[in-house]
């Protein structure tokens, strides 16, 4: 896995900066008509004040002056590629290293050069009330006589299921922040659209109300809520109705101006109506001469079979590059951060594998229940053995004088539910980098701490001259590297030290990256990761379906065999820490859950 694919941005960059440097060293080139493709670039190349800013540095010798020339020259403004994924710098290495070279990104990520990745299908045509795709800007330009590259297009964004829980806590204030940041395109409009009967006005009272969004405190704030608000509209109509989809379709156009009209929309409703709002959205509503995408919303099925049967019904509809399912985990900041934790540091390199990890532990927990949305089952995951889950299931408690409720008190829920709240299972990856390395997960609701974590836990020191300097349990000082994912990002490192002074005793200190020490910057919410990376036709951290298909097929056999089975829940009270049953799961496997210690 690397960092930056083709199918980026950044990768696209790095991949033209190859080529044309392949072809003007001479380098044969799979493409007889690179060199003719860098010549024309060259001269259609503009520089405008701040792309010289922006420009890449070559640094490297070996690299040819006309390529440094010609890669300074990229108008990277105009090239329509957005300013996160322009790189600081660049650079090749000398032809005597197996390296190709990399290019560093103005965040500080880096793009590795990896197996290219056909991506952009995105654009649609309607061709005999049929919906194809338009593959490439130059075919866009043929048949609707727009050019993409042009900042006269425009992105409108609908928000179906815009009344519900989501699309208030999230989705708005996102979208918002995405504003504020100056990250949305010139021209876009942000409709909602739900059953629900609202004014234009009632909605951005809504929206207005719930912007509790990192935003909050920042300068301006009000005055850019103002003018985001005025580009927010509303639509009320029902999700399995073309004529109503066809009604919004009108708006949108009017809102669109005639400028080549991109339209995204979330489908932020329950699952059940998916299939219906795609229809409706791609027969009626989608855009005639730009690209139409579709987010959608976890969960994607409950099973292989009906996950089969979402994918098979979004794409009598849609294409698979116009479907971004979603899992904003994968947009949080340490998530994304994970490849390049690994693969942009030498001294993981080495110890990442069997020979010294003993376990890894994937932790999520949340501190509070279903809250009114226990309709759904939430950690009915599973993994291939039975012997290997845990299921528990949270009971009332009361504490302090007061009742925390069962998941069965939660109106939304059957009284006789066997739904799991919290499931735990040890996994075993079968290759010989994993090889007997337990992966343990555990995810839960109503525990007693909310968390996310990664916890790497290494091997013992064979030997350790120190063995009799600790003053702790000797099974627990081994190294583990800990990504806290949230809340307080961090990630650290436990090692083993000298206790200062005169005597020789250890303990354990940690090595500690603390992201708000660290880093001034504010961390972006996932949504806003996410919401960008869809508007920017960015697939990288949505989940394809032959992802998805790979995850069901691993979890689908033991979800039958809990059902079939009847398996009850171990229940455990509300805000404590989860079933009995996950810490004799670690036990077998030698494993102690690294979040229950006493320093964690
Ligand atoms: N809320 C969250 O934190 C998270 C939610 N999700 C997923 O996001 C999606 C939206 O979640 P959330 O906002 O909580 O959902 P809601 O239950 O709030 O539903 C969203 C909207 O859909 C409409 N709706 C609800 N039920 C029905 C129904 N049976 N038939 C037709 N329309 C209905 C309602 O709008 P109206 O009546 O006005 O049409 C409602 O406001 C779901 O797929 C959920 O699984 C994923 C992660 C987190
Ligand atoms: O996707 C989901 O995530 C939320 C928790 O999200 P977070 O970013 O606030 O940690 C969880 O509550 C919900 O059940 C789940 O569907």
């Amino acid at each position: 896995m690397f960092v930056g694919s083709h199918s980026s941005p950044a990768g696209k960059i790095y991949d033209e900066y190859v080529e044309r440097s392949r072809s003007l060293r001479g380098v044969p080139c799979p493409s007889s008509t690179l060199q003719e493709k860098a010549e024309q670039s060259k001269a259609e190349l503009n520089l405008t004040h701040e792309d010289k800013r922006l420009t890449a540095i070559v640094q490297d010798e070996p690299v040819n002056e006309e390529i440094k020339q010609q890669f300074q020259r990229i108008n990277f403004s105009s090239s329509g590629i957005s300013k996160r994924f322009l790189p600081a710098k660049l650079f090749s290495q000398s032809r005597k290293n197996s390296y190709h070279g990399v290019v560093l990104m103005q965040d500080g990520a880096v793009a590795m050069p990896v197996n290219p990745v056909e991506n952009e299908a995105s654009f649609k045509k309607v061709k005999d009330g049929l919906l194809s795709s338009i593959t490439s800007a130059e075919e866009l330009k043929e048949t609707a006589g727009f050019d993409v590259n042009k900042d006269e297009s425009t992105v409108s964004i609908t928000v179906v299921g815009a009344s519900g829980d989501l699309a208030k806590k999230k989705i708005f204030p996102a979208l918002f922040a995405l504003y504020y940041e100056d990250c949305l395109p010139k021209h876009f409009t942000v409709f909602g659209y739900a059953r629900s009967k609202m004014t234009d006005a009632e909605l951005r009272n809504m929206v207005s109300k719930t912007l509790t969004c990192r935003i909050d405190k920042r300068e301006n704030c009000g005055e850019k809520m103002d003018q985001f608000l005025k580009r927010c509209f509303y639509d009320s109509g029902q999700y399995d109705s073309e004529e109503n989809f066809t009604q919004l379709d009108k708006k949108l156009k009017e809102h669109e101006g005639g400028r080549l009209s991109n339209r995204l929309f979330y489908l932020s409703i329950p699952p059940n109506i998916f299939i219906d709002a795609v229809r409706c959205a791609s027969m009626s509503a989608s855009s005639a001469n730009g690209w139409t995408r579709v987010i959608v919303e976890k969960p994607f099925g409950r099973d292989s079979e009906s996950s089969a049967a979402l994918t098979k019904a979004l794409k009598q509809y849609l294409e698979e590059d116009q479907i971004f399912r979603i899992d904003h985990y994968l947009g949080k900041e340490l998530v994304e951060n994970l490849s390049v934790l690994r693969f942009s540091n030498l001294i993981f390199e080495p110890l990442w594998s069997r020979q010294y990890i003993r376990n890894v532990q994937l932790i999520f927990s949340e501190d509070f229940g279903t809250e009114g949305r226990g309709g759904s089952k939430f950690y009915d995951q599973g993994p291939i053995r039975l012997e290997d889950v845990v299921i528990g299931q949270y009971k009332s408690h009361i504490k302090g004088g007061i009742t925390y409720p069962a998941y069965t008190d939660d109106k939304t829920v059957p009284k006789d539910s066997l739904t799991p709240t919290f499931a735990a299972a040890a996994l075993f990856i079968d290759n010989a980098r994993w090889d007997g390395v337990p992966f343990l997960m555990k995810a839960g609701k109503a525990l007693h701490s909310k968390r996310a974590e990664i916890r790497v836990q290494f091997r013992h020191v064979p030997g350790n001259l120190y063995n009799r300097n600790f003053g702790t349990d000797l099974d627990r000082a081994t190294n583990e590297l800990v990504i806290r994912v949230q809340p307080d990002e961090a990630i650290y490192l436990k090692i083993n030290n000298k206790v200062p002074g005169l005597g020789m005793r250890l303990d354990r200190s940690n090595l500690n990256l603390h992201y708000a020490a660290r880093y001034s910057k504010e961390i972006p919410d996932a949504y806003e990761r996410l919401l960008l990376d869809a508007i920017e036709g960015e697939r990288r951290l949505f989940i394809r379906s032959d992802e998805l298909d790979a995850a069901w097929s691993l979890f689908t056999p033991v979800l039958k065999e809990l059902e079939e089975k009847k398996i009850i829940p171990e229940y455990y009270p509300y805000g404590s820490r989860g079933p009995v049953g996950a810490h004799y799961l670690a036990a077998r496997y030698n494993v102690k859950w690294g979040d229950l210690g006493a320093e964690q």
